[in-house]
């Protein structure tokens, strides 16, 4: 795996006339890494791919490539390809057509086009439909063909755009799972955003979370997840609670969150919602201050002593399942 291809990002700003969509961000994507940016709407994130993409400007700071400031090249000198949320395939062309597209305007021989094309369209599992229009294929199938058409220049790395985001809920989950193969293969880095937290944990090697056009926190995926820092990142991420205390906040999630009799709790709450989730069962329980708190069950425990709404529970958690946060 190449070691001289890392990306940094050192103080990236973006201004939009007097709006910061990024603010002064720095970050080391080791080669080879599958990072998300997540995080909320208007957080920064596609900005800060624009700007590695080289398709907007950079008002501050610089974009580095295993140490080269590619900051001001044009998109197609950097080393980097993009894949966009509409796939942008151009709608005459047949899907070879389009794949080879970026090797015509390089002045490739239509032989090489031909055979590279096609090597790509095997990568993406879609040779036979090499010779469909755009307007003739699924969703999914037209999302390989961008992928197809990204990879053929050969990036060292391919930038994604919320790339799952057109996909029934059934296709997206499968086509993850195929652009992290892709990954796995090509040994290149990925950089993907996204604002759905399910699909940063099921494809990051590290992610990067986003709010506010700062990074609020970032990392392996594992340790974030496992520590968030903020109330933000704690609820963003999901599965956690958020619980006000006087000596500050706490997260604790909602899968360590234990039902008990309420004396001798850590806490005391009545029970306002029981979501039946298949394996799991949700209860939701109103806590002191006006909070709320979830308790994710296995489906067993559930049902081997059910709760009523409205039941007085009692709520505790192991010490080192809570995480102080700084907000
Ligand atoms: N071309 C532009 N001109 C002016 N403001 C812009 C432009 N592009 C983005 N912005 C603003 O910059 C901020 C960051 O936008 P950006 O698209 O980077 O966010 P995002 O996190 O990718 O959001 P989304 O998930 O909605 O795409 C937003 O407030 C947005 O309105």
């Amino acid at each position: 795996m190449p070691s001289n291809l890392d990306l940094e990002l050192v103080s990236l700003t973006k201004r939009y006339g007097s709006a910061l969509a990024v603010d002064a961000i720095s970050y080391h994507f080791a080669s080879g890494t599958y990072a998300c940016l997540l995080g909320p709407s208007g957080c920064g994130k596609s900005s800060t791919l624009r700007m590695v993409a080289g398709h907007e400007s950079v008002t501050g700071g610089s974009v580095l490539l295993g140490g080269r400031d590619i900051s001001f090249l044009p998109p197609a000198k950097r080393g980097t390809a993009m894949m966009f949320q509409n796939y942008a395939l151009f709608p005459h062309l047949s899907v070879t057509e389009n794949v080879a597209f970026s090797l015509k305007m390089k002045g490739v021989d239509a032989a090489t086009r031909a055979s590279r094309a096609g090597e790509m369209l095997e990568l993406v599992d879609m040779s036979a439909f090499a010779a469909r229009l755009p307007a003739q294929l699924s969703g999914g199938q037209q999302q390989r063909v961008a992928l197809a058409r990204a990879l053929i220049t050969k990036p060292d790395i391919l930038l994604l755009d919320e790339p799952l985001s057109a996909l029934d809920p059934f296709l997206r989950i499968r086509m993850r799972a195929e652009l992290k193969r892709l990954q796995r293969e090509l040994g290149i880095t990925f950089l993907h955003v996204t604002h759905g937290q399910d699909e940063a944990l099921a494809l990051a090697d590290e992610i990067v979370v986003m709010n506010n056009a700062k990074i609020e926190q970032a990392g392996p995926t594992r340790s974030v997840f496992e520590a968030p820092k903020t109330a933000f990142v704690a609820r963003f991420l999901g599965s956690h609670n958020v619980i006000s205390l006087p000596g500050g906040p706490i997260a604790v999630r909602s899968d360590a969150m234990k039902i008990n009799a309420p004396a001798g709790a850590k806490m005391e709450g009545q029970i306002t919602n029981i979501e039946y989730q298949g394996t799991h069962v949700a209860l939701t329980a109103a806590i002191a201050g006006n909070q709320e708190v979830t308790a994710l069950l296995p489906d067993q425990e559930f049902f081997g002593a059910p709760k009523e709404l409205g039941e007085a529970v009692g709520l505790d958690w192991d010490p080192q399942a809570a995480h102080a946060l700084t907000a």
